[in-house]
């Protein structure tokens, strides 16, 4: 019987980004909601206008150049208050009830990147790069943040 083969030695990356210069992690976490809406302004026959529903999806992207912790950007439990903000106000809601605009991909995607920037971003490392909204598996909207704080 042939021995196992050894671990070969431990490999892995310094954690301080600096070292490779210009680069940046980025994280993602996806949320789903159910959610009714009818989009208002379109021309008639235009089946938007009719109220349906979607599965929704909702991804935050966090940038770093530095790492927390045992190597985080920001720990992915740290962000449960978005989700519990998506869950009460959002889940099996009608959109048009919900929202002051109009329920598109792109005005969704808006608002939770604002809310996201006002309630969560305060308490953790992370930064929002990026709020994607998806109503289905072909299509997608995604507000991308600058750098200023
Ligand atoms: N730019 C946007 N266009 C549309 C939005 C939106 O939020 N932003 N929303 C809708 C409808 O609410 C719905 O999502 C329908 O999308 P659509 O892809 O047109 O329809 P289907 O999912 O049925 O896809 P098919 O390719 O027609 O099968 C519309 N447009």
């Amino acid at each position: 019987m042939t021995s196992p083969r050894p671990c070969p030695a431990r490999v892995g990356s310094h954690p301080d980004l600096r070292d490779l210069r210009g680069a940046a992690l980025t994280i993602g976490k996806t949320f789903t909601f159910e959610a009714a809406h009818r989009l208002n302004g379109l021309p008639d026959g235009h089946k938007c206008g009719r109220r349906h529903g979607h599965s929704y999806q909702v991804t935050v992207e966090l940038t770093s150049t530095e790492l927390v912790g045992p190597g985080f950007i920001t720990d992915f439990g740290d962000l449960a208050p978005f989700a519990a903000y998506l869950a009460e106000h959002f889940d099996h809601c009608d959109l048009n009830e919900v929202l002051t605009v109009e329920p598109t991909s792109e005005l969704l995607a808006l608002h939770l990147a604002r809310w996201f920037l006002d309630n969560v971003q305060p308490g953790i490392p992370g930064r929002l790069a990026a709020v994607t909204v998806s109503e289905t598996s072909k299509t997608w909207a995604r507000c991308t943040l600058g750098n200023a704080p």
